[in-house]
């Protein structure tokens, strides 16, 4: 059992160094299983536990990897993808590992997916990728636990996602790049780490037009071969530290090579947060009250949603009441119980919440319900008066790489400990 220690009360002042992007390596981890010879190498990678289970993964199905922690860097040989079976005990774990699906189709014509885990934010379908690999031309026999999806050979299509999902939309113009012929991904995710995951593609040899317009044509080609790439920044884990230093009225420098926080940035800037970019840098820090704020999470580039519970955080120290409406999950206020342990006031009903500030915190044990409401109590600690105790810390660890240590170069007081228990 992995927990986090916080004691609240110190302002953060420094460098933070922000981590490559998550939601950019799972599917990079997932595109480089689609090159048959070759070693791809990934730069930048994050040392989080989602890439440990996708590596993982990748050696369960056959693939030879390297993951050179201190180097940040990822080694993947797919030459010898030998099984199509994604197990339970890994797969479960992270939702990541719904991204192998199109590779084991067209390496090996067929996918047996014992599971899909991720973070429990009430319904998270996979029914736009099932639809989509059938009009692709594949057969989907969707059993109560496993999930069996054959091809001998995709063919292109015209494809529609009801909403833009996110890994949706990387699923099909994986399974697109190699199908034969032209398919048409309309109301596709806008997502900069999709618009990452293309370029990845079009080096590996993919023919991909129009990402970020929300019409993605893809014209299927014989193969794809292995490249180096670097992983973009983290944009979630610029924001938390932009929020770290906010709500712990210090100053941050955060470093990250053309990080953009986009609206984010300019909720914060509401908030009373100021921001200055100098050159790569940006510079982030708080002295007035904040102020409080409405927020409705959008898909991109609206505000996303795995910044809301951190969000929430903030707005709970702002003067005055603030408005959350959530849009992407249904069952993504699990944090407004923890914060309120706390001595937070946050009041949900269905998907909105009203956050009434400033109340001041106090540390107690809490549990982290999800990955983004833990490092959401991680910030709440941070401000705090005594110590905040935040369980399950694996969570955590899930999407934010050397969170204490990196925090604590800050000047913050956080521990992260492993008890049997
Ligand atoms: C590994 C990764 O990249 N995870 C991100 C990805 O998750 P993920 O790709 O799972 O999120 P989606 O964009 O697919 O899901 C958004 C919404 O669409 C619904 N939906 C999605 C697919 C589908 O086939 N049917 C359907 O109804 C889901 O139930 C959910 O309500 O995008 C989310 C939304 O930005 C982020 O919170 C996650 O951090
Ligand atoms: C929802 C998240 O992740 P995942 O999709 O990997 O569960 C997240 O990163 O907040």
């Amino acid at each position: 059992m992995v927990r986090y220690r916080v004691r609240g009360g110190n302002a953060l002042r420094g460098t933070a160094f922000i981590q490559g992007a998550k939601n950019a390596v799972l599917p990079m981890i997932g595109a480089a299983l689609l090159a048959a010879k070759g070693r791809t190498v990934l730069r930048n990678v994050p040392i989080i536990e989602d890439v440990r289970r996708a590596v993982e993964l990748a050696e369960a199905i056959g693939a030879y990897v390297e993951l050179h922690e201190s180097e940040r860097t990822l080694v993947i040989d797919a030459s010898r993808v030998n099984s199509p079976v994604l197990p339970a005990e890994i797969a479960r774990r992270f939702r990541g590992s719904v991204l192998f699906t199109p590779a084991l189709l067209h390496r090996l014509g067929e996918a047996i997916v014992e599971g899909v885990g991720g973070c429990n934010l009430g319904s998270r379908n996979l029914d736009f990728h099932y639809l989509g690999y059938k009009r692709l031309g594949a057969i989907v026999d969707e059993g109560e636990t496993v999930i069996h999806v054959k091809a001998s050979g995709l063919t292109g299509a015209t494809l529609y996602l009801d909403t833009p999902s996110h890994t949706g939309t990387e699923n099909l113009i994986m399974a697109a790049a190699l199908a034969k012929g032209t398919t048409v991904i309309e109301n596709a995710a806008l997502e900069p780490e999709v618009l990452d995951v293309i370029d990845m593609l079009t080096k590996m040899g993919a023919r991909i037009s129009g990402g970020g317009t929300g019409f993605i044509t893809v014209e299927g080609v014989d193969e794809l071969h292995a490249v180096e790439h670097t992983v973009m920044p983290d944009r979630l884990d610029a924001g938390v530290f932009a929020m770290a230093a906010a709500l712990t009225g210090g100053e941050l420098s955060l470093v990250g090579t053309g990080l953009d926080l986009g609206v984010v940035r300019y909720k914060l800037e509401q908030m009373g947060v100021e921001f200055h970019r100098q050159g790569a840098v940006l510079h982030v820090r708080r002295e007035g009250p904040l102020r409080p704020i409405n927020i409705i999470t959008d898909t991109y580039p609206g505000f996303a949603t795995d910044l809301q519970s951190p969000m929430m955080t903030v707005a709970a120290l702002a003067e005055g009441t603030s408005y959350i409406h959530e849009r992407i999950f249904d069952g993504r206020f699990a944090l407004a119980g923890e914060l309120n342990k706390m001595g937070a006031n946050v009041e949900v009903d269905g998907s909105r919440a009203i956050v009434r500030g400033r109340t001041p915190l106090t540390g107690t044990q809490v549990t982290a319900h999800d990955l983004r409401s833990g490092i959401a109590l991680v910030l709440a600690g941070l401000a705090a008066e005594g110590e905040t105790v935040i369980d399950s810390g694996y969570l955590i660890d899930r999407g934010h790489a050397h969170l204490a240590a990196r925090m604590r170069a800050l000047g913050a007081d956080i521990t992260r400990e492993i008890s049997d228990h």
